[in-house]
């Protein structure tokens, strides 16, 4: 569970016309969006207004983490009712299956077909984007033979401890656990691994990891389908699998291969993430399709598997993944943060949608399978 928002102070409390509540009961029963396909109210329990300080309240439990979805509602909210309202959320991220993973609720894992995608970069920007979101997130680099995450971090040269000599106290930045084969061994050493001591050293990290209470953990596949991906996807407890593809065609051709893979393993897929987009002339805003246009939504129909977003090429985004940076710490709002913040909410989202049993369109697909 977490709170934000707002810290609630019960004492000033004042009354809230019962017109006003009327309106905002009828705008929530009513409101929908990509977020909220079914409604806000549909998935969210315990719900109440008050009025605290001339400023309207709603607190609710949802199920996923969509603080930037809830600041739109607020927004519109504070606009109809020409006073300032907010929300005071907790969320009930629930393990949608069993595993034995303690302390982590749900395993993400990002992969693609084909290496230089941008898998890692993108993998690190939708941990951030999770917590931007509102939750608890850690990110594992599975990337054993090229592994990027200490980098990307701005962790590199550091070194995990342990409090018992059993378990690995993950590193942490910006309220992100990290744990990655880089910062146990040189790079150098773990490229000559043959398969079975790289996926060994893989579930080794997985498992002796002391991670802290988690709603995600997003784990960054190598790249590729062969054999070491094929057992990494199978020794994994993951939830579900969002495949990250470039607009080419030859990257287009893998990324349906990793979808594939997954469903050999029936893993859930969550959807493509399309990176390197366009990009945007920083003077005249004209967006040029460099590596081609359309692929992306193209494997997305024909796989039947949604499109969670499209990325820019965008320098930004490629120096701060070298310095060790994020374009979301440095600044959440920002129209980049925001595109990844919205791909991240919709992966949380399907997680809830797709697989939770608490969802109503979960509770659909069973029963209309059996
Ligand atoms: N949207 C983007 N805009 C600009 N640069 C990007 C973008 N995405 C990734 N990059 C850059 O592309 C390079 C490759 O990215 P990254 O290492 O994330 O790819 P990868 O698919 O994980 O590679 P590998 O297959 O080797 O693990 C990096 O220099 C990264 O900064």
């Amino acid at each position: 569970m977490f709170s934000k928002f707002f810290t609630k102070n019960k004492s000033c409390r004042d009354e809230i016309s019962v017109e006003s509540q009327k309106q905002i009961s009828d705008f929530l029963a009513t409101y929908r969006s990509d977020t909220f396909p079914q409604g806000l109210l549909a998935i969210a329990s315990e719900h109440s207004i008050t009025c605290i300080k001339n400023s309207v309240v709603i607190s609710m439990t949802l199920p996923f983490p969509c603080d930037g979805a809830l600041h739109e509602v607020a927004e519109q909210l504070t606009e109809l009712l020409q006073q300032t309202v907010s929300f005071d959320v907790d969320y009930d991220v629930v393990p949608v299956r069993t595993h034995a993973i303690k302390g982590v609720k749900n395993i993400i894992a990002i992969a693609s077909g084909k290496g230089g995608v941008g898998k890692s970069t993108t993998a690190v920007n939708l941990a951030y984007g999770l917590i931007a979101e509102g939750c608890h997130v850690g990110i594992l680099d599975a990337d054993i033979y090229g592994p990027s995450i200490p980098t990307m971090l701005g962790l590199q040269g550091q070194k995990p401890s342990s409090i018992d000599g059993k378990l690995l106290t993950p590193l942490e930045v910006n309220n992100l656990a990290a744990m990655s084969i880089g910062f146990l061994v040189e790079d150098t050493k773990a490229t000559v691994w043959r398969g079975p001591m790289a996926s060994r050293a893989f579930s080794q990290l997985l498992n002796e990891t002391d991670w802290p209470d988690l709603d995600y953990l997003i784990v960054d596949m190598p790249p590729g389908t062969g054999d070491v991906q094929l057992t990494l996807a199978q020794q994994v407890p993951v939830a579900g699998a969002v495949v990250i593809t470039t607009p080419q065609d030859i990257a287009l051709a893998d990324a349906v291969k990793g979808i594939a893979m997954f469903e050999q393993v029936k893993l859930p897929v969550l959807g493509i993430i399309e990176n390197m987009s366009f990009h945007q002339c920083q003077q005249c805003g004209h967006q040029s399709h460099l590596f081609g246009e359309g692929g992306g939504e193209r494997i997305a129909n024909n796989e039947n598997t949604p499109l969670l977003g499209q990325l820019p090429l965008d320098i930004r985004i490629r120096e701060d993944a070298d310095s060790g940076n994020s374009v979301i710490n440095e600044n959440s709002t920002g129209e980049l943060a925001l595109l990844y913040r919205n791909i991240a909410r919709k992966v949380a989202a399907q997680i809830y949608y797709q697989l939770d049993m608490r969802s109503p369109t979960t509770a659909e697909i069973v029963t209309n399978k059996s």
